[in-house]
């Protein structure tokens, strides 16, 4: 339990509910046992009716107020059994919603490296499935613990008072009953457990092969997929099978030992009857009663006890990533300014989970208003170099300041507000192109939507589409192209007018006339701004006013296109190369 008591706090926060709940339980179950004393008093009539103690009239009139009670408790036993759950099992929801916020924020808060390290499935399921189990102990194991202790105090109390010999020998199955549901409750929860897992390779495999149909069908293996399927299939329908063998227990075990109670009763009453130790078989039949009130409620108590072993095994999973302190964080309140000159001096940096040194020793300055180009081949560190300003990781050695101040001295609300970062794979949600672009700026009006996108040279593709702006995008909607996807994000990032633009990259599938085009009008919108442009291109990278190449994470040449095109080195091979594919294209 110790793991639970995370869930303190909320308790606390819906006391209210739950004593309320709790008052209502216990008031339920009070008016729920009257049926069984009228009915003995019901028998007891009989007897003295039959045996002419009391005139028919009175037998009438005995039967009548016994029937009026027992319909008049059992309707307001149910309508308190109705509060009982509205009180009680919402309290549970409330706190799955609470917890669930929790964890979402948490996960927000959580820096890149935490993702890398953690499958995307896993922090799915400890934020719907293990919140859920949680919510069983939260609501249901709580309502049933408070039914079955008020029904089992108040229930043997009565018994007591009617027969205390018959009390024992009719309450000594139950346990055995509790023990059975318990292990029954474990071996349930254990395959379906497995059955979950198998269900869950089988989404994720034919999620997959729904997303990679168009390779599946280019490649023509559709034969095996539809092979791998069935296989994965036929092994979840054993786990089922084996689960609902299992599963197939419960009800005969619970009828079993329902039978066995009442069989005692009507043996052990029936002997006391005889003897005198009992005035009525009216009580024969109010234990009947009892015994089949007690009989649920006890088997509850093992499957209580299985709900909250699998509830404390999940908040266990869920108190794992609440408790990760996360590695970037604001390290002051105070706004700070984040335009101004970008310097990196020495820069090393290495990533956690590859353990790739992606920097090496990397020094450069641009200043405010200037643009700068990133050039190298694939995996030299130039990607990184963006993660960096964006404190998306922190660095092992040397320094980043921008506008003078370290970087992780700046406000991080401040520092990411000022940027705009253009990722190389251009990420956009299931929602409308309008939304997708306004996503960098809530504020932003209809014309600031079109003005960016008319910047990034995707205005005329969006207003083809028959629903313009609003055409919905993902898998309900239309799918862009590489190169529509990439000014679309470049328009999400240009509308927040920020003070440091990023390009990772980000015009590789546009065409060079209209990658000229963007280029121009990026000059334009980025004055006094400062940008970076990571490239494979010269033609991106041939007006900035700095060019650096990198090879292996170190810098291995910088300058300005004009100088660099007459150094021997990675730039002038590229520009050469470009060069030549250009008029080998035109010719
Ligand atoms: N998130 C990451 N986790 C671990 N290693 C990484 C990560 N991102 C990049 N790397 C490694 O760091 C090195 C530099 O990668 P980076 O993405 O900065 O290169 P790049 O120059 O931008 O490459 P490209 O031109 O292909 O985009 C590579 O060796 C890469 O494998």
């Amino acid at each position: 339990m110790k793991e639970l008591q995370h869930l303190n706090k909320y308790f606390l926060k819906y006391k209210f509910y739950l004593i309320v709940g709790i008052i209502i339980t216990i008031a339920a179950r009070i008016f729920l046992l009257f049926t069984p004393r009228y009915v003995k008093k019901i028998f007891v009539a009989i007897e003295r009716g039959s045996s002419g103690e009391i005139s028919k009239e009175v037998f009438k009139y005995e039967l009548s107020e016994a029937i009026a009670y027992i319909i008049g408790a059992a309707a307001i036993g149910a309508i308190l059994t109705f509060f009982m759950r509205q009180t009680i099992i919402n309290v549970s929801r409330y706190i799955e919603y609470d917890l669930k916020n929790e964890i979402y924020a948490q996960y927000q808060k959580l820096s890149l490296n935490f993702y890398k390290k953690n499958r995307t499935g896993d922090l799915m399921n400890r934020i719907s499935e293990d919140v859920g189990r949680v919510r069983m102990y939260a609501g249901p194991a709580i309502m049933y613990s408070i039914n079955t202790i008020a029904l089992f105090v108040i229930v043997i109390i009565y018994m007591i008072n009617a027969s205390p010999k018959l009390t024992l020998y009719t309450i000594l199955p139950l346990p055995i009953l509790s023990v059975i549901i318990y292990k029954l409750s474990k071996e349930i929860h254990k395959r379906s457990t497995i059955v979950q897992e198998y269900l869950s390779k089988l989404s994720t495999f034919t999620q997959e092969s729904f997303s990679g149909i168009s390779v599946i069908k280019a490649y023509g293996i559709e034969p095996q997929t539809s092979s791998n399927f069935i296989t994965l299939a036929s092994q979840s329908k054993a786990k089922q099978i084996s689960l609902v063998k299992v599963q197939a227990w419960f009800f005969p075990m619970m009828i079993l030992l329902i039978g066995a109670s009442n069989l005692l009763v009507i043996y052990i009453g029936g002997m006391q009857y005889i003897n005198g130790e009992i005035e009525s078989l009216g009580t024969i039949a109010e234990f009947i009663i009892y015994v089949n009130m007690l009989t649920w409620p006890v088997a509850t108590v093992g499957w209580v006890t299985s709900i909250i072993q699998q509830a404390e095994a999940s908040q266990k999973r869920i108190n794992e990533f609440l408790k990760i302190k996360p590695e970037i964080t604001n390290t002051t309140e105070a706004t700070t300014n984040a335009s101004g000159n970008i310097v990196f001096n020495n820069v090393s940096f290495t990533y956690d989970d590859t353990n790739i040194q992606a920097l090496k020793n990397v020094t450069f300055s641009i200043k405010q208003g200037e643009t700068l180009a990133i050039l190298g081949k694939t995996g030299s560190g130039k990607s990184t170099i963006l993660d960096l300003i964006g404190r998306l990781y922190d660095i092992d050695s040397g320094s980043i300041k921008i506008n003078d101040i370290s970087l992780n001295k700046h406000n991080l609300t401040n520092l990411r507000d000022s940027i705009g970062y253009v990722p190389q794979d251009a990420f956009l949600f299931s929602d409308t192109i309008k939304n997708n672009i306004k996503f960098g700026k809530e504020t932003a009006t209809e014309d600031d939507v079109i003005n960016a996108a008319k910047n990034a040279q995707v205005h005329k593709n969006i207003i083809k589409f028959n629903n313009g702006y609003d055409t919905v995008l993902g898998e309900r909607g239309i799918t862009l192209s590489g190169g529509q996807k990439q000014r679309v994000s470049i328009a999400r990032a240009i509308i927040k007018s920020p003070e440091i633009l990023l390009f990772d990259d980000c015009l590789s599938a546009v065409d060079t006339e209209t990658e000229e085009k963007i280029l121009k009008n990026l000059n334009k919108i980025s004055k006094g701004k400062t940008t970076i442009i990571v490239s494979h291109r010269v033609s991106s990278a041939k007006n900035a006013d700095k060019i650096i190449v990198l090879d292996g994470g170190e810098i291995v040449q910088e300058g300005t296109h004009e100088t660099l095109v007459n150094i021997a080195g990675y730039y002038k091979d590229l520009y050469l190369k470009q060069l030549s594919e250009n008029t080998s294209g035109t010719s």
